[in-house]
């Protein structure tokens, strides 16, 4: 699986082992100032404690002095291990969001993804799951390595101390960070319930934004408003389970992290009372103690983050499995064969829904020579437009052959006109990022498809817009149809293209189109989208078709009117 393929074999690894080799040098380093600060502690306390019987005072500003100069050392030292973390998890997250972004445009993944049920909102998994995951992993692994180093080199000054007080607080840990770890087990799933119902609620929120004038016209402020209010009511219940667990768990860990601080005490005080120890053992036992206190309960402190973290693992590796399957054919289902050669033609096609549930059309066979024009009709979800999504091999459930030319010399209209978002020009250009396309030329074409004064009234072509909004669908139909004709493929397949078009604006364009020598593949409603193809094929619904010319198939309607 090539997304599993970890950073730090990528091409970029030596940037990230460099780095993280160094950050574990400064943990290192860090380690040793903080031993060397239980020390100096120490020495201090003992030479405080000890001042009436010996009255001298050199001991203790020496020592002051010597932790001074480990501020001016310690300070960048563990400024920097912070800054490189935090530099090495954007790197990672800049590097595993592209590979995140290539596979999900990689064999249409990103289409595809939206009928698989498993995968909700892939644009949360692709902007927060992975910023948290690589930004948390990386802390969770420093975490763990410098809680070892500090386990191992405190666990030294505390057996120099006392071995009775070592085992004490191993076992302390230990049974702190079992408990806590069968109380934060259900937590896992809450927070994976909680990030699935936020991005529900931020969805239906830009759903609204984004069909704002639909909703205002059907009136469905009521309806909409409930339906968010559930998902967001949906959002808090879970939210409130949340936080009755992290409660529970803080009843716990309050009361452990508690008495924390009194256990080194109640251990060290019998050595001393006996006079087997100087005083400043306490302060060092008690630093010690909290160190690999924290150390050891690295898990304890971190459940939360880490429960969160984990649930966000599961919806990545979830959105990865996913993209990976999805540019690979299913097992032991039939499909499709596509084969590109100069012409269109089906042979023998049968093509079912994406979830092999119902058979649109049977054993259709037909062939189109270059330049002829081709109509589908039929009643509607008679799978006109499916017949397209196959040939353009965004569906391949079924058996038979599709033979096309390759994709590149054929442009689809779809039926909703797409705007992208960006200027005009880009409008004017798209699927293509850049071009050598005129202004003159584009005014051209927008004069064709009766939209001259289009860059005029928006204020020239690079005013980006939210087209979608400013245009009527008539014009955003006119304006895809300039795409075409801009583009000039030799295969033009129009869904629907100029449903929301007067008939003289319909005529104009198809007409304009007849003017190339392209071969032209339609589908619509309307009889006077007839004259401008050579055969009509009627799908019923029921998975019959018929093929005919237009001619006879308008004579036929005529006869029957
Ligand atoms: N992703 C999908 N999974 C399963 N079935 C689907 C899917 N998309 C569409 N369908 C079904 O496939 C059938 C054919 O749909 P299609 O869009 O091809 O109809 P159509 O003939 O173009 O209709 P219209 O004239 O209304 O545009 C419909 O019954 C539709 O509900």
């Amino acid at each position: 699986m090539t997304l599993a393929k970890p950073y730090w074999f990528s091409e970029q690894k030596w940037k990230a082992r460099g780095l993280l080799a160094l950050l574990i040098l400064l943990a290192l380093l860090v380690n040793v100032i903080n031993v060397s600060i239980s020390f100096i502690f120490r020495n201090i306390d003992t030479s405080l404690a000890t001042f009436p019987q010996t009255g001298d005072t050199t001991t203790f500003w020496r020592f002051i002095a010597i932790y001074a100069g480990l501020l001016v050392i310690g300070t960048p030292i563990v400024v920097m291990f912070g800054y490189l973390q935090d530099k090495l998890g954007l790197y990672w997250r800049d590097w595993l969001t592209n590979r995140f972004l290539d596979k999900y445009f990689q064999h249409r993944a990103y289409y595809k993804i939206n009928f698989n049920e498993n995968i909700d909102n892939p644009d949360q998994r692709i902007s927060e799951d992975i910023r948290s995951f690589t930004r948390t992993s990386l802390s969770f692994l420093l975490l763990i390595l410098t809680s070892i180093i500090t386990l191992i080199s405190f666990t030294g000054v505390l057996l120099s101390i006392s071995v009775s007080l070592s085992i004490a607080l191993i076992v302390y840990a230990l049974v702190g960070t079992v408990v806590t770890a069968w109380i934060g087990q259900r937590l896992i799933g809450i927070n994976f319930n909680q990030l699935r119902k936020e991005a529900d609620f931020r969805y239906g929120l830009v759903h609204v934004r984004d069909n704002a004038e639909s909703i205002a016209f059907y009136q469905g402020e009521y309806q909409e408003s409930l339906q968010l209010r559930q998902r967001f009511l949906a959002a808090i219940r879970n939210f409130d389970l949340l936080i009755n667990w992290q409660r529970n768990l803080g009843f716990f860990t309050q009361s452990y992290n508690y008495f924390v601080r009194a256990l080194p005490y109640v251990v060290i005080a019998p050595i001393y009372f006996a006079g087997e120890t100087d005083f400043g053992t306490f302060t060092q036992a008690g630093i010690a103690f909290l160190q690999i206190f924290s150390a050891l309960s690295v898990i304890v402190s971190q459940f939360e983050n880490l429960t969160a973290f984990a649930a966000g693992i599961e919806r990545m590796g979830g959105l990865a499995d996913a993209l990976e399957i999805e540019s690979k054919p299913q097992p032991g289902m039939t499909t499709i064969d596509t084969t590109e050669d100069s012409q269109v033609a089906l042979r023998n096609l049968t093509l079912l829904t994406p979830n092999y549930e119902r058979t649109l059309v049977r054993e259709l066979s037909l062939s189109l020579q270059p330049g002829e024009g081709l109509v589908i009709v039929g009643n509607s979800g008679s799978g006109k437009s499916s017949l397209l999504r196959a040939i353009a091999g965004l569906w391949n459930a079924g058996t038979g052959q599709i033979i096309r030319p390759p994709l590149a010399q054929m442009m689809f209209l779809p039926q909703r006109p797409y705007m992208v978002l960006g200027s005009l020009r880009s409008q004017l250009l798209y699927p293509k990022t850049s071009g050598e396309i005129s202004e003159s030329k584009m005014h051209e074409v927008l004069e064709q498809v009766n939209l001259t004064d289009l860059p005029e009234r928006v204020g020239g072509f690079d005013v980006e817009l939210d087209w979608s909004g400013v245009l009527s669908l008539g014009e955003q139909q006119r304006l895809a149809f300039a795409r075409l004709l801009l583009n000039i493929p030799n295969y033009a397949i129009l869904d629907e293209a100029t449903s929301a078009l007067d008939l003289a604006n319909e005529q104009k364009l198809y007409q304009q189109l007849r003017t190339q020598p392209a071969t032209l593949i339609s589908v619509g409603h309307r009889p006077s989208l007839l004259q401008y193809h050579e055969y009509v094929l009627e799908l019923d619904g029921n998975s019959n078709w018929q093929l005919v010319p237009t001619e006879e198939y308008t004579a036929n309607l005529s006869a029957f009117n």
